[in-house]
């Protein structure tokens, strides 16, 4: 596959606030419609590889490519033009504002859809329009959030613990709504608490810890125990990672153990 072929594609990203050093060399490369789950243990470096993507933080080496196109330097407005969607942590909508008024702020100029569009995605949301989103339940403004992603028709849409703090049942139905989103063409990161949804909806693995790639390759590759042991931190992570995933001598696996 060539630099052209991926939605997203970070090379030997090193990034970091201040004088603290977060990312050494990682990659990312994100096909097109395809999922990413981007697990690691808390600190690992999640949140701010997905910055770096969106180019709310400069990289101090390495590139970001969107589309084949090199945006390394650009501003976050261009990247998004490019077709990139950053769903933060927290979700990023206006708590003060209608669900109306947030999808049509959250809608590009670019964009020929209206909020009433987000309607047949998000039924939901069709009794909420009118209300202060700040009242919704958790779930329905994830909504509001994940229908942003959908007015933008984003080629790859990074989210970030789309989860959080949700009733399971809630989670159920974020979950069916990234399925819609993947199903409108959208490739997918997905950094989620949630390990085994993640491992079950995506097609690829990248693992961090402590700011490295720890394990990339494809989710039905990849041991879920031992995923699960790092991801919770409970044997104090990376060095109690098998040297291969489960069932592979190194090497051989179409994901690689670092
Ligand atoms: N704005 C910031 N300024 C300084 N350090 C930061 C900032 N944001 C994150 N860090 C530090 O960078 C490291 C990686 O944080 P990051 O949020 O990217 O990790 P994460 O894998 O997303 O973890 P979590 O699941 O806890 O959010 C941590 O040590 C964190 O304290």
């Amino acid at each position: 596959m060539t630099g052209t072929d991926f939605a997203l594609e970070l090379r030997s990203i090193t990034a970091g606030y201040g004088s603290t050093i977060v990312l050494h060399d990682v990659d990312l490369a994100v096909a097109p419609r395809s999922v990413v789950a981007l697990l690691g243990p808390n600190g690992a470096g999640k949140s701010t590889l997905l910055r770096v993507a969106a180019g709310q933080l400069q990289t101090r080496s390495g590139t970001v490519s969107i589309g084949g196109a090199d945006l390394t330097r650009a501003r976050p407005v261009r990247r998004a033009r490019a077709g990139l969607c950053l769903i933060p942590e927290g979700r990023g909508v206006f708590a003060d504002l209608t669900v109306r008024e947030n999808l049509r702020l959250m809608t590009p100029p670019w964009r020929r859809v209206g909020a009433d569009d987000v309607l047949d995605v998000f039924p939901a949301l069709r009794a909420k329009l009118d209300q202060r989103t700040g009242a919704l339940s958790g779930g329905q403004q994830q909504m509001v959030a994940l229908g942003r992603a959908w007015l933008a028709d984003p080629s790859v849409v990074l989210l970030d613990e789309v989860s959080m703090g949700l009733a399971p049942l809630i989670v159920d139905e974020i979950f069916a709504a990234l399925g819609e989103l993947r199903t409108t063409g959208s490739a997918i990161v997905l950094v989620e608490q949630y390990v085994d949804r993640a491992l079950t909806m995506a097609d690829h693995v990248v693992l961090l810890s402590r700011g490295t790639v720890a394990f990339a390759g494809p989710a039905a590759d990849i041991d879920r125990d031992a995923v699960q042991q790092n991801y919770l931190g409970i044997d104090g992570g990376h060095t109690d990672l098998p040297a291969s995933p489960a069932g592979h001598p190194p090497g051989t696996a179409a994901g690689q153990w670092a």
